[in-house]
């Protein structure tokens, strides 16, 4: 097992080139938001944004259009019941899919439809609901995907591996996501205090740090965000993922010396400039 370390925000957080622009730090789309839900997929872009995706656009329900906009003009918008999703999940690079997006059936055709539209080239992120749906049903997948990041809690890891959380062993962790899915380019993000995760090829890698003031609803939202973000603009590999668990925990215990709560918005908030601070030690 290995301890993912400081070090690798200052190798993956590199510097941007001058001659740069947009389209060259990734191209993502987050669905989710169901109407209860909002808030689930508003932080996920927050945290797609801060940690500096170059396009963003999330897909939800249109009540959801509002909020989104107030907080995150940077945003394009899709009301996830148009044609047009099919067309723009191809376009993108990453997709994550699930915060807030709810087990209605509408849900289910959402998951039909990136099963059928994503491809190798593309990293799909699936969090929340998203893993709910595929512990019901396991066609749902989206196999066809380049990169699969899955990013359960325990319980939904419960869900959809059938192994019981105090059962929740690495070997078995291994087992379960190498029968869930045969692909060596899948990686699960075990979310707990102390986050496992494991690539499709056995190794493991624990993330030392992170903090009970960030046991707050909408914190595994933003983590989905800032993996998606970093995934489009440094592209899909383990250390990519891998920074992106430490960074959202760096943040979090920057935060906790003087607050007694973390906010997963603060945690957004403060990304930029912990990113800079690791770009210039690159
Ligand atoms: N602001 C918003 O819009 C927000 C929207 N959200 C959206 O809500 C949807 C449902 O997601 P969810 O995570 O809240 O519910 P669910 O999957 O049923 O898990 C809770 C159950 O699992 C159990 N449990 C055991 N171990 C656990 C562990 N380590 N971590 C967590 N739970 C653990 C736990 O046990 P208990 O607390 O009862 O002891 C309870 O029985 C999803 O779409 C999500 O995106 C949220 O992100 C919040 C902010
Ligand atoms: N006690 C804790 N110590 C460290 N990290 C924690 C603690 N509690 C929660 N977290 C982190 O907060 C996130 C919670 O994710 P999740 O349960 O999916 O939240 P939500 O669905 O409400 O957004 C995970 O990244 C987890 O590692
Ligand atoms: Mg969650």
């Amino acid at each position: 097992m290995t301890e993912i370390t400081e070090d690798l925000l200052k190798k993956v957080i590199v510097k941007r080139k001058s001659d740069s622009y947009k389209g060259k730090y990734g191209r993502i789309l987050l669905i989710g938001g169901s109407e209860n839900y909002g808030g689930a997929i508003i932080m996920s872009t927050e945290g797609a944004v801060n940690a500096g995706a170059g396009l963003v656009a999330t897909a939800t329900h249109p009540m959801n259009l509002t909020a989104l906009h107030a907080r995150l003009p940077e945003a394009m918008f899709l009301d996830w019941h148009d044609a047009q999703l099919a067309d723009l999940i191809k376009k993108m690079d990453v997709i994550v899919c699930g915060p807030g997006l709810g087990m209605s059936d509408l849900a289910k055709q959402i998951m039909v439809i990136l099963r059928r539209c994503c491809s190798e080239k593309q990293t799909v992120v699936l969090d929340a609901s998203a893993l709910d749906l595929i512990s019901e049903d396991k066609t749902l997948l989206p196999a066809n995907a380049g990169h699969l990041v899955l990013t359960p809690h325990q319980m939904e890891w419960q869900r959809l591996s059938q192994i019981r959380i105090p059962f929740q062993t690495d070997s078995a962790n291994i087992a379960a996501l190498n029968q869930l899915i045969p692909d060596s380019n899948a990686m699960l993000v075990l979310k707990s205090n102390h986050t496992h995760v494991y690539d499709g090829t056995g190794q493991i890698f624990v993330n030392p740090i992170g903090n009970p003031g960030m046991a707050t609803g909408g914190m595994g939202d933003t983590l989905a965000g800032i993996i998606g973000g970093f995934v489009a603009q440094f592209g899909p590999s383990t250390e990519t993922v891998l920074a992106a668990v430490y960074m959202h925990s760096l943040a979090g215990d920057l935060l906790y010396q003087d607050h007694y709560v973390v906010r997963p918005t603060e945690i957004a908030k403060v990304l930029p400039k912990l990113m800079k601070k690791y770009s210039e030690l690159s």
